[in-house]
């Protein structure tokens, strides 16, 4: 069993190191690489964990990307409410062209449809986009870490907006992920596995605490360049920081607006319990082909109570401690 696992894994590797070009190749040696949650290997480019299909976008993203000075980029660790994001701020910059109404574009298109990730979809598989005709201000998604971005987004006077969530559940959202989208032959990831790898820094686009710090600081330094944003935060009072992203964004809600219910009709278009409704949301798919339906599960603060042990829980702790002690930044863990 273990043998064929083995084996299955490394027919996977060499599959989808024949997709990359020789230059990908050829930089895929010189990186250290780790059994990955999914696939074969994450390998550490640039100091942060990634699939070796993904680096060959970024690298590409990082050569060939041009900003516009409007760009609004929206930065993620996987699973911390991207999705979320996404269609908060494509329904708050379009609501002129897309007015809250039973034809919305986030009726019918999932928020990874709106708002492309730069590194799976727009620079993946060796595409070089033509990006200039893209109405203004242009939206991106990316799970990069700030210090990988490409330069002309850190050089310009474009905004990134940095939305973070707990370890405790970005773990458990990121186990649950993995598990409902590695293939039937796979056998399931353990939690225990994964939770060891987390605690290492093992996880796409990890450490989180890296990732975390290099928005977290460049939203301190530079605050009109980063928004720093907080999952818990949002699920608390989400009128509130939907008002304090579209201030950010430049688009400002006007009192005739507020008046007419518009932060919460694009509050309650974007919610969980609307979107996971959808037909494009049950059916559809977006992501690498991946189905919109696993996109939402149960988006609760605290629910890593019923996965993590005490020993657990208390290994994490000492994590963000250690990795995050110092810095100003904490988290709600629970409701
Ligand atoms: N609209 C909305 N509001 C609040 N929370 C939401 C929303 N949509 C998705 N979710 C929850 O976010 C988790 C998925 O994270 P991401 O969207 O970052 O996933 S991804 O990185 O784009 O794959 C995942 O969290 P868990 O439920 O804890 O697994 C989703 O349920």
């Amino acid at each position: 069993m273990v043998l064929t696992h083995y084996t299955k894994n490394h027919g996977e590797e060499a599959r989808e190191g024949e997709k990359l070009s020789h230059e990908s190749q050829e930089l895929l040696l010189s990186l250290p690489k780790e059994k990955g949650w999914r696939t074969p290997y994450l390998y550490k480019y640039q100091g942060f964990w990634c699939q070796p299909m993904e680096i060959q976008a970024i690298v590409s993203f990082q050569k060939h990307f041009l900003a516009c000075d409007t760009d609004v980029v929206l930065a993620t660790i996987p699973k911390s409410g991207t999705t979320w994001l996404k269609a908060l701020a494509f329904a708050i910059v379009n609501r002129k062209r897309f007015p809250i109404s039973n034809n919305h574009p986030l009726l019918s298109y999932n928020p990874h449809d709106l708002v492309p990730l730069l590194e799976y979809k727009l620079y993946a598989n060796e595409q070089l986009p033509d990006l200039s005709n893209l109405p203004q201000p242009r939206l991106f998604g990316t799970h990069v870490p700030l210090a990988s971005l490409a330069n002309p987004i850190k050089k310009s006077s474009s905004r990134v907006v940095y939305l973070c969530r707990n370890p405790f559940d970005t773990f458990v959202s990121s186990w649950h992920y993995t598990n409902k989208i590695i293939p039937k032959t796979q056998a399931p990831m353990p939690l225990e596995d994964a939770f060891e790898k987390y605690c290492k820094g093992i996880v796409g686009f990890g450490p989180f605490w890296d990732h975390m710090l290099g928005y977290w600081k460049e939203s301190i330094e530079r605050p009109h360049k980063v928004l720093f944003l907080k999952y818990e935060d949002m699920k608390e009072d989400v009128s509130f920081h939907l008002k304090k992203l579209a201030d950010f964004l430049g688009f400002p809600f006007s009192l005739e607006e507020e008046r007419a219910g518009c932060v919460e009709k694009i509050a309650k278009l974007c919610s969980f319990e609307n979107l996971k409704e959808l037909e494009v949301n049950k059916t559809g798919k977006s992501i690498k082909n991946f189905e919109n339906r696993n996109l939402f599960r149960k988006a609760e603060v605290g629910d890593w109570v019923n996965y993590l042990s005490p020993k657990m829980v208390e290994q994490l702790t000492k994590v963000m401690e250690e990795k995050l002690g110092g810095s100003g930044l904490s988290f709600k863990v629970i409701p």
